[in-house]
């Protein structure tokens, strides 16, 4: 894993974590950031547009469940993300069960594809949010028949979008280039401090009574 980045929260708000993902808390603590967890709820995630790309829904998924947590926290600065990977036009959630995630594998075989990764962050005591999206391109050795029963029946592939996770040391998956690790484990750390430290020129006010979502970055 790169050195992990980090920022401090603007007006020295707490941290709150509205995620479940025990990659987004060790990547927290692992830079050192001061937070606690609140996971949203699973209805933060329904509802799929068929027109929509990979880094619009990472975005929508983001916004929504920061939005879900905010009305929990009184004043507190709430961080969402949330993580796809797409080939060819094809976006990979989590896998549903072990069929699932053969599938997703032998999709991704042997092909370049991109993992996104849509980061909102939403300060509770004055309704400003801003939401950002980053994009890492991997490849994927093709897998042997052999590899891939291996794989599922190391569970590993559970509860990782395209089924695969890029920190469980397999030689097999590759960052294209100088793209972030932590944005493919579910957590662009790099442009969270960004974000963080640039909060109060970037976030909009959100209208609480019919929220929009801010424009991001892709
Ligand atoms: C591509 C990839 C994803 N992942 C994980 C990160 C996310 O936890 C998960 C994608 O699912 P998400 O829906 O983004 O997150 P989650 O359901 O785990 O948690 P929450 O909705 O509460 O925030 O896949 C890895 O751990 N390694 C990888 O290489």
């Amino acid at each position: 894993m790169q050195r992990l980045p980090s920022a401090t929260i603007p007006g020295g708000l707490p941290l709150v974590l509205a995620s479940g993902s025990p990659r987004r808390a060790q990547l927290l603590k692992a830079a050192s950031y001061q937070f606690t967890i609140d996971p949203a709820g699973a209805d933060a995630e329904c509802g799929m547009c068929s027109r929509e790309t990979a880094p619009e829904l990472v975005a929508r998924y983001a916004f929504r469940k920061a939005q879900d947590v905010a009305t929990r926290h009184r004043s507190a600065m709430v961080l969402a993300a949330d993580t796809v990977a797409s080939v060819a036009g094809m976006i990979l959630g989590k896998p549903s069960d072990e069929l699932h995630a053969e599938e997703m594998l032998r999709t991704l075989s042997g092909r370049r594809h991109d993992v996104y990764t849509g980061v909102c962050l939403w300060r509770t005591n004055d309704q400003r949010c801003c939401v950002d999206v980053v994009r890492t391109e991997l490849v994927m050795e093709t897998l042997t028949d052999k590899m891939i029963e291996e794989y599922l029946s190391s569970m590993l592939w559970e509860g990782k979008a395209g089924a695969f996770g890029y920190q469980d040391g397999n030689d097999w998956i590759r960052i294209v280039g100088k793209g972030s690790e932590s944005n493919v484990v579910g957590l662009p750390m790099e442009r969270l401090k960004e974000l963080l430290e640039t909060f109060d020129q970037i976030a909009e006010t959100i209208d609480t009574v019919g929220p929009e979502m801010p424009t991001s970055n892709q």
